[in-house]
């Protein structure tokens, strides 16, 4: 690996050679058949191939970058890994990219990474693999700089031999892996959970008068679908995602001209002392200036609610 590129690059380049290998297990727990379904709590799904992923991203990550903080959502994680989990090399194509001045000079106890090593955990289980991404977070003190959304099963539905893509962003730089889309103007097409909602988040859809509701799973899903000209928002008001799920899709967004906050309108922090839950509900935008019109229309008891 280049070490004179900046710690930013060369941690995002080697992230993505990371979350493609998690992807590959993902596929191949799957295709084996043993799931290994644990409920953590209530329908909040852990499989096999979610506590595999993460110890294969959680033990690359931190060989290579022994200083940086790496939380991810399916805790401690036991680093002794198969061999050929343990990921070495890095994207190239990342490493040559110009660092904004403010990023130049990170240094590993600056950062956390977040993992979600599959989300869409519930669709996983069903069989709806494209919903299915492996997400790596990368903040700088409490802001979210830079991720990686990886989807294993990108092209299973059109048949394709070769599955999976992965998409990158990184604030000042840009986004890279897909192109952006912006979504269809004079229409409201709103992303939303499909196995998490309450009545408080289906009032809050309701209220928002969408022409079409895309009722799917997982966050990094959600927020794909907003990059690619799918969806123009993506309203989930319940506190009950976690900073894993939202840390790449902020940044990869952000990078694109999108945002992503609480249900008021507040950015999460991302340092490693924060709490892990999005106690204020996501909601993201495709364009960043039609954010405020959102937060004037979600309702006023939604947003007490989640405060
Ligand atoms: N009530 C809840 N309980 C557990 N996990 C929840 C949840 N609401 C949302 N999540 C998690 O937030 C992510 C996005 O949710 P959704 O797909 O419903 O939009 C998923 O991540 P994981 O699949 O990584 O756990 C999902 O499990
Ligand atoms: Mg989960
Ligand atoms: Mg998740
Ligand atoms: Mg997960």
């Amino acid at each position: 690996m280049a070490q004179s590129s900046p710690l930013i690059l060369r941690l995002a380049a080697f992230s993505i050679n990371a979350a493609n290998r998690a992807g590959k297990i993902i596929r191949d727990v799957w295709s084996q058949g043993e799931l290994g379904i644990v409920d953590k709590g209530k329908n909040d799904l852990q499989t096999e191939a979610d506590r595999s992923a993460q110890r294969c991203i959680i033990a690359s990550l931190s060989r290579q970058f022994p200083n940086i903080t790496i939380i991810g959502e399916e805790g401690s994680t036991n680093c002794e890994v198969p061999s050929d989990w343990l990921v070495t090399e890095s994207d190239e194509s990342l490493l040559q990219l110009n660092c904004p001045k403010e990023l130049l000079s990170v240094s590993e106890k600056e950062v956390v990474v977040w993992v979600d090593p599959l989300d869409g955990t519930s669709e996983y289980t069903q069989g709806l693999l494209e919903h299915v991404t492996v997400l790596v977070g990368i903040a700088v003190g409490s802001k979210a700089v830079g991720g990686i959304i990886h989807q294993p099963y990108y092209g299973h539905a059109s048949g394709a031999e070769s599955l999976g893509r992965t998409l990158w962003g990184i604030k000042g730089i840009g986004v890279g892996g897909f192109t952006p889309i912006l979504p269809p103007a004079n229409q409201r097409i709103i992303a939303t959970t499909r196995s998490h909602s309450n009545p408080l988040a289906e009032q809050a859809i309701e209220a928002l008068k969408a022409d079409k509701v895309l009722a799917v799973g997982g966050a990094g899903h959600k927020v794909m679908l907003l990059m690619e000209g799918k969806a123009h928002a993506y309203v989930f008001a319940r506190g009950t995602t976690k900073r894993w799920d939202t840390c790449a899709p902020e940044a990869v967004l952000e990078a694109m001209g999108g945002r992503l906050t609480d249900m008021r309108g507040g950015q999460y922090e991302y340092d490693q002392n924060t709490i892990h839950e999005n106690t204020g509900g996501v909601l993201a935008t495709a364009k960043g200036e039609d954010h405020a019109w959102y937060i004037q229309n979600i309702p006023e008891n939604v947003r007490e609610a989640l405060k």
